[in-house]
């Protein structure tokens, strides 16, 4: 299978702080891998020096087969990669629908498309369309910032710890959804929560200290209990 971005060596500071020592990994089209690592591994810093937020200062990072390294975020973007950051980026003072249009790059027939199939698999943005997103629960602004990553013609999907303070039960609807995406996106997800990442996640990568120390298929993690307890803290 090919692969639709991979990253070879990256390094990346964060002021003078050295945070990204060495990660290489394979995203190959039509899976979803998972970034997996202790809290401060390196794995939001990861997502956001492909988007170009933090700039590589060494390495490549190759995008169907273009190396992206020095390009600037909105030229990255414009190439098909969506994010959905950690603290979902959404416009508090703003309705549901005005975050979706805000989000569009376009308004051709196939955006509309997509639109109506992202609302149905979240109702609830259909429900609460004219509500501001601030006055949203944490899984229903998630939902809308997934559908406003993907109501673009995006190649790749970037998503940063979609569980994170969610209630379990909300969690599997979020889980669902990334799920159905599969089926249209490529999908890089980094995530905590080690149940949902195993049930969506084809591939893995574990991130220790700034660097990729271990891949696999996601069945072989579930059954290697001293690699989850070692890297991951999972008994
Ligand atoms: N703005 C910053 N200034 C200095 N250090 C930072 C900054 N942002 C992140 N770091 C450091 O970079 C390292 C990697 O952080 P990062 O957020 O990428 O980790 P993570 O694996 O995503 O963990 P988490 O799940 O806690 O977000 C951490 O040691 C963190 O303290």
């Amino acid at each position: 299978m090919s692969n639709l971005l991979e990253l070879q060596q990256v390094e990346a500071y964060i002021q003078q702080y050295h945070i990204l020592h060495d990660i290489s990994f394979e995203v190959p089209k039509g899976e979803v891998t998972v970034l997996l690592g202790r809290n401060g591994a390196g794995k939001t810093t990861t997502l956001r020096t492909i988007m170009g937020l933090n700039q590589a200062s060494g390495g490549s990072i190759i995008y169907n087969d273009k190396e992206i390294g020095q390009l600037k975020t909105h030229s990255i973007a414009q190439n098909g990669i969506g994010y959905v950051p950690e603290d979902q980026g959404i416009f508090d003072n703003l309705t549901v629908g005005e975050n979706l249009k805000v989000a569009m790059k376009k308004e051709d027939e196939e955006t509309t498309t997509r639109m109506e199939w992202v609302l149905g698999l979240f109702p609830d943005l259909q429900k609460f369309w004219k509500k501001p997103g601030g006055q949203l629960s944490g899984g229903q602004k998630q939902m809308l910032a997934i559908a406003r990553a993907y109501v673009n013609e995006n190649e790749l999907l970037l998503i940063d710890e979609p569980s994170k303070g969610l209630a379990p039960i909300i969690v599997e609807k979020v889980m669902e959804s990334i799920q159905q995406m599969k089926e249209q996106t490529t999908i890089l997800l980094v995530e905590q929560n080690f149940l949902m990442a195993s049930k969506i996640g084809d591939r893995f990568y574990i991130i220790d200290d700034g660097q990729t120390i271990h891949n696999g298929q996601m069945d072989e993690l579930k059954n290697d209990k001293a690699l989850m307890k070692k890297y991951l803290g999972i008994a």
